[in-house]
């Protein structure tokens, strides 16, 4: 175990959060390690466009460049943030056991506003779609930025509450004594999940990092992601999905539902499969949502994300 396993990671706190824990569990295997934050994208030297290479995520894009430069050995990202298919060169190494998977609603005062009128920020269309749809009278704006940046903007702004992932706020003790637990909203494929990448060739790393892997998680985020890839949505379509396994029946219990923007319309599949279905659960519920008309609401999405 001589070589030092460089650690990529962003920059913001829930990121260098994730890095630390990684670094923490492979220490405590033996391994040397180092977290190394890529600030920015840095000198693209490669011989081909991103586009080739199929580099493509924002969050995740600056990492695949430096794995691919040398400059870092793995990558921890929020798994959720990362494109269905990965970069040439670059595999999944490991899915850490997942954490809390559901959205709250921090939010500002009292929750009159519920049953009237108010203005919620997010910037997930995920979110967006799914508040809409139920609670059309509602206005919701944008907000963007890292999870600290996020909670400071609410907290600047006249609106009634935001959205953000248990998971992320848990992470860095950011979640506020009052809540409201968004159990009727389907999270993000993968939400709560963390993911180690390596490159393909490195031998090393990834069985240092096999021991990481949480196999019950792994199917379970293969499912949703799986989902979200048939359906052909990237990471900002309004795509819900969560597979959660039930060890006492053996089975896995599936919700994806496809939102169009406004929220007007829901496209949704939830049921019980036995778990010898899981490899094409993803794939075949993804297929029941296409022909109920989920083909045309995709080509309307992609056309309004054009605009
Ligand atoms: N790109 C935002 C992002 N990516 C991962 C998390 C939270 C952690 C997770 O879901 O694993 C968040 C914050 C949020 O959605 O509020």
């Amino acid at each position: 175990m001589s070589k030092t396993i460089r650690i990529g990671t962003r920059d913001s706190e829930l990121a260098l959060w994730q890095a630390h824990t990684v670094q923490k569990k492979l220490n405590g295997l033996g391994y040397k390690t180092e977290i190394i934050a890529v600030k920015s994208q840095g000198d693209i030297i490669l011989d081909k466009p991103l586009y080739e290479l199929g580099i493509t995520g924002i969050f995740t894009k600056t990492l695949d460049i430096a794995m691919i430069n040398g400059q870092v050995d793995i990558a921890v990202h929020s798994m959720k943030d990362v494109p269905t298919a990965l970069p040439i060169g670059i595999v999944q190494a490991a899915v850490l056991e997942r954490a809390n998977t559901v959205d709250l609603l921090i939010h500002k005062g009292n929750l009159d506003f519920l049953n009237s009128y108010g203005t919620i920020a997010t910037g997930s269309l995920r979110r967006q779609a799914q508040w809409l749809h139920k609670y059309p009278n509602h206005k919701v704006v944008d907000l963007r930025g890292n999870v600290n940046t996020r909670m400071q903007k609410l907290q600047d702004n006249e609106w009634n509450g935001a959205v953000f992932a248990a998971a992320g706020l848990e992470r860095i003790n950011l979640k506020p004594d009052t809540y409201i637990n968004l159990d009727w909203m389907i999270p993000a494929p993968a939400q709560g999940a963390m993911m180690v990448v390596a490159m393909a060739d490195d031998a090393f790393s990834l069985e240092a990092l096999s021991e990481l892997n949480h196999v019950e998680t792994e199917i379970c985020t293969y499912i949703e992601r799986q989902f979200l890839r048939t359906l052909e949505g990237g990471c900002t379509a309004p795509i819900g999905a969560l597979a959660s396994y039930n060890e006492n029946t053996d089975e896995i219990h599936f919700q994806g539902a496809l939102f169009s923007i406004d929220g007007k319309q829901k496209l949704v599949v939830e049921r019980k499969y036995d778990i010898s279905e899981w490899k094409k659960l993803g794939f075949n519920a993804a297929k029941e949502i296409l022909e109920n008309g989920g083909t045309e609401l995709m080509a309307e999405i992609k056309t309004q994300l054009k605009k």
